[in-house]
């Protein structure tokens, strides 16, 4: 029960809450039935039938609708006397400046992206708003406080960029199931149907270059004299087949690998029969999610693992599909794992691409995880981070600063505990958006474009919504709706100029200043001339310092698993350790937030405690026990295997 103090703090706040997926439905419910009276949600997306399994304020009848409007009218049916507005939109939408950030008490996050959650945790910091920052991934979770000058902001602690693989890994030389998957989404998925003119090279280059891609045709443009079948057979043995033929041809790379096999539709279908199973689906399917290659070929269940030929007949019956019944989409396409067609595309290519290279092949959920990257979410991990969340945001209601807490959600016990509440650090000094240290740039000043500036450091790497760049008190770059025609044409032109010919020439030495007047955002670059970059380390040809420790400094580039930043499930690298008091720990979160520091753990004295014995397993659901010791600093504690003991963990 909360106190007379608590109840006051709960009924007068006016919270918001970004996010109304996973944990934003939990969340919601916890806020309403813990007393909260006026509550904003702000949600972009609308419901989709593969939310409906924990997003349990939707119904089958809501898909298609927008997930903040469906939340607000689901709690008011419990909850009929209080104020939930909704919001269906973009957090990162101009209306939702500083100004309206001001008027929350606190604003509550259940993100699934560090864009967003970066630009929320900047505009708190403007608005001066605490912000309860949250993130699940499997079994794992973790709610964070920030405060500001109170606590380390979001930004404080590094963040992982997206995982990245060298082009090469992709393009030549996979090992790994992973990287088949990356190279069918983000290579052949993309030229096939998304925008053409992008430069992405599906040729493998021969070591005589001439004999590479035959006369420079596109190969992923259907010919006058093709047909469907024709041409989906003809990107199969292109890419399978006379792409394999000619790497092979590269002695040099085989030398210390196993050469892959090249792969030619003759050889797995032989004709007759290749579309034995197909429908050829002639009926008029409007509806994108009910057109799937794999049912129309009888393949009903996306946890089989296809044979070979299975996966070509998929890779060619979906390609067709998209010919046919989705031409409009063509061009514009990007990979989405919600579109069954287009995992089903990228599963069988991945699939076939894995057996040339002898690496094994894996069922189309599997691959829909990998692909998505997807860690199947818990909905019961989602209940207890909601419900930490508010437990949070009390506290920050209640002004109780000493007792604000990190809490992790642990996949293992530790000290016998699946949570572990941690102090929060103090703000980051060098942190470049709460402390707004100067960062500096390596950059070869003479070569590098302003456009890769603008997005690979100043979007990419430093989040910057609307960028406004300045070298000294001269505009070299901005953006926004508002600008004059011959500004816009101006910038396009500085955009495609090396750093040292713009009009206002930027060389070793110069300090350019960065903002973004929505998030009200300002960084300075030092910019380093440097001549030469490492290709496999520094494949951006540029380097970023200042940033947070080493993190930022990994090896990069090519194609990325997605821009969401989860990663792929057999990668998680989530893991506690355990010393005296202290922690360290590494978690990842839907979005590939960790905090990756040493960090004291909150001392627990545990009372009732009983060892429990037997097996290790984790039953999550059975386990949560929720406490009153009649202290107001109560925690919500785990307890791993199927002991029915609650435990206590009073926080100092
Ligand atoms: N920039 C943004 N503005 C508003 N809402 C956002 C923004 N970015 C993400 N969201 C919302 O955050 C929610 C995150 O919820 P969740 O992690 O459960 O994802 P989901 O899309 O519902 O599920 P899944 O990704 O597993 O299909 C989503 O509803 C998404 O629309
Ligand atoms: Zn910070």
């Amino acid at each position: 029960m909360a106190s007379e103090q608590e109840l006051q703090a709960i009924k007068g706040a006016k919270v918001l809450m970004v996010g109304a997926g996973g944990i934003g439905c939990e969340l919601l419910k916890t806020l309403a039935l813990s007393g909260f009276e006026d509550i904003h949600i702000i949600d972009m997306d609308t419901i989709e039938v593969s939310n409906l399994n924990r997003q349990f304020l939707f119904r089958q009848c809501h898909v298609g609708q927008s997930k903040a409007k469906v939340a607000r009218e689901a709690v008011l049916k419990f909850r009929p006397n209080i104020n939930i507005t909704a919001h269906h939109a973009n957090v990162k939408n101009s209306e939702f400046n500083v100004d309206f950030f001001k008027q929350f008490n606190v604003v509550l996050n259940g993100l699934d992206n560090l864009d967003a959650r970066r630009h929320v945790n900047r505009l708190c910091l403007a608005a001066g708003v605490p912000l309860v920052e949250s993130g699940t991934t499997g079994f794992l979770g973790q709610v964070t406080v920030h405060v500001k000058g109170q606590t380390e902001c979001y930004e404080c602690q590094p963040k992982p960029t997206p995982k990245t693989y060298p082009v090469c890994t992709i393009t030549s030389t996979p090992t790994k199931f992973v990287h088949c998957i990356v190279w069918a989404k983000d290579l052949l998925f993309a030229k096939l149907f998304g925008d053409r003119t992008q430069d992405n090279d599906l040729n493998v280059h021969s070591a005589d270059a001439t004999n590479s891609s035959k006369n420079n045709e596109d190969i992923s443009v259907q010919r006058d004299d093709e047909d469907c079948e024709k041409y989906g057979k003809r990107i199969y043995d292109h890419v399978f087949g006379y792409n394999i033929d000619l790497a092979l041809s590269n002695e040099e790379t085989w030398k210390n690998r196993n050469k892959p096999k090249p792969i030619y539709i003759k050889d797995v279908l032989p004709e007759p029969g290749m579309h034995q199973n197909g429908t050829n689906n002639t009926l008029d399917i409007t509806d994108k999610s009910s057109l799937s290659a794999m049912h129309s070929l009888g393949l009903m269940n996306p946890q089989d693992t296809w044979t070979l030929a299975e996966n070509s007949k998929v890779f060619l019956e979906a390609l067709s599909l998209f010919l046919k019944k989705r031409e409009k989409d063509i061009g514009s396409l990007s990979f989405d794992k919600d579109d069954q067609l287009s995992v089903e595309f990228v599963t069988a290519a991945a699939n076939v691409r894995a057996a040339s290279f002898g690496i094994p092949m894996h069922s189309l959920f599997e691959s829909k995880g990998i692909a998505g990257n997807i860690v199947h979410a818990i909905a019961t991990t989602n209940a207890v981070i909601a419900g930490l969340i508010v437990i949070e945001a009390i506290k920050v209601l209640k002004n109780a600063a000493n007792s604000f807490r990190m809490t992790y959600c642990v996949e293992h016990p530790l000290k016998k505990m699946l949570l572990m509440p941690v102090e929060p650090f103090e703000p980051n000094k060098s942190c470049y958006v709460c402390s707004e240290m100067p960062l500096t740039l390596e950059v070869n000043t003479h070569k590098t474009k302003l456009r890769e500036i603008v997005e690979k450091i100043v979007k990419n790497k430093l989040g910057v919504n609307l960028p406004i760049i300045m070298h000294g008190s001269t505009l070299i770059f901005e953006t926004g709706d508002d600008l004059e025609e011959d500004m816009v044409a101006n910038y396009a032109l500085n955009l495609e100029k090396a750093l040292c010919d713009l009009p206002s020439p930027v060389t070793s030495g110069t300090v350019l200043t960065v903002e973004d007047f929505q998030q009200e955002f300002t960084c300075s670059i030092n910019i380093t001339h440097r001549e030469e970059f490492d290709d496999e380390k520094e494949p951006e040809g540029m380097v970023l310092l200042g940033l947070t420790p080493d993190l930022y400094e990994k090896p990069s580039k090519v194609a990325t698993t997605e821009e969401s930043t989860s990663m792929a499930p057999q990668e998680k690298p989530a893991t506690v350790s355990d010393s005296d008091d202290e922690i360290e720990i590494v978690v990842l979160e839907e979005s590939n937030r960790f905090a990756g520091s040493k960090r004291k753990l909150v001392e627990t004295s545990i009372t009732n405690s009983h060892d429990p014995k037997g097996k290790d397993g984790i039953n999550v659901a059975n386990d949560v026990g929720k406490l009153d010791d009649g202290h107001d600093d109560e925690v919500v504690v785990m307890k791993a295997c199927n002991e029915d003991v609650r435990k206590k963990a009073k926080l100092v």
